[in-house]
């Protein structure tokens, strides 16, 4: 039987379930001697969200991101990465943790003296995450089709230009198929056409792979093109938070000046 109109407006709406955290930083402090770089920290990052964080050099960005993934300790405050409290965890449990969350370096880490393929396999056999060489391989051409260099697996990173070794040292992150992807800075040093095009790679891969994102960049074209949402760090404190548009759209200066 049908259920009238009239009752079906007066039932509750189921409503949506709420997106998985998959990381937490809840109110974190760091400091080195009297620099007071976080001062009580907070962030949430969502289950294949693009969360951007924006700061001054010199705000503790890096520092942020070392805290995250157990580099330096955080003195006071809680980190959760996948449910599990970073503190908390011992070396083996942090190295595990590690192939779960990928790191996408500023200057992209690649070995100079390993071709590509080379590169690729190395997380992979860090981790032991292949079992066989049909199955490296077929991870390998998976990854370099992701980032659509598939032509490059023989090659030396200094034989790419510097827009394809970003490309490379994104495809040894996601051979590890990382829950969780930290950028930083990932478009310095390029052109603005190149710069463009690995805005949009990080875009396709969150679509892909419905990988959660934590962006670290100055660069407000890539922050546009990637962010769901931007989280403002000044003074050690998540200042402002929301979307692109909302935040340039908002006239506090110390939102504004980012955006001017
Ligand atoms: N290991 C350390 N020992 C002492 N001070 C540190 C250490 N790491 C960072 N700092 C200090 O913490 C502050 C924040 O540095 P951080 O590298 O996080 O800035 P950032 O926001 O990433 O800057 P940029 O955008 O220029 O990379 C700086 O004053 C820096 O000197």
């Amino acid at each position: 039987m049908l259920t009238p109109a009239s009752v079906l407006q007066e039932m509750p709406r189921p409503t949506a379930p709420a997106a998985e955290m998959v990381l937490t930083v809840d109110n974190v402090s760091k400091s080195f001697g009297d620099n007071h770089v976080l001062r009580g920290f907070s962030l949430v990052l969502h289950r294949g969200e693009n969360v951007v964080v924006l700061g001054k050099s010199g705000s503790g960005k890096s520092v942020l991101i070392k805290c995250i993934i157990g580099l330096l300790p955080a003195d006071a405050g809680r980190i959760a990465v996948l449910g599990q409290d970073v503190a908390a965890l011992d070396h083996d449990a942090l190295d595990r943790l590690r192939a779960k969350v990928g790191f996408l370096f500023q200057s992209n880490a690649l070995y100079d003296s390993m071709t590509v393929r080379e590169n690729l396999l190395f997380p992979l056999r860090r981790h032991w995450l292949a079992h066989g060489p049909a199955e490296e391989d077929a991870l390998v051409r998976q990854a370099l089709d992701d980032v659509d260099l598939g032509h490059t697996a023989e090659m030396l990173p200094a034989e790419l230009s510097g827009g394809m070794r970003k490309r490379i040292a994104l495809a040894r992150t996601l051979i590890l198929r990382p829950d969780i992807i930290l950028y930083d800075e990932p478009t310095t040093g390029l052109d603005p056409v190149t710069a463009r095009e690995i805005s949009h790679l990080i875009r396709d891969v969150q679509q892909k792979y419905h990988t959660s994102a934590l962006i670290i960049s100055h660069d407000m074209n890539c922050v546009r093109l990637v962010a769901d949402r931007v989280v403002l760090l000044v003074d050690g404190r998540c200042y402002a938070e929301g979307t692109y548009k909302e935040l340039a759209r908002n006239s506090d200066p110390k939102v504004h000046e980012f955006f001017a």
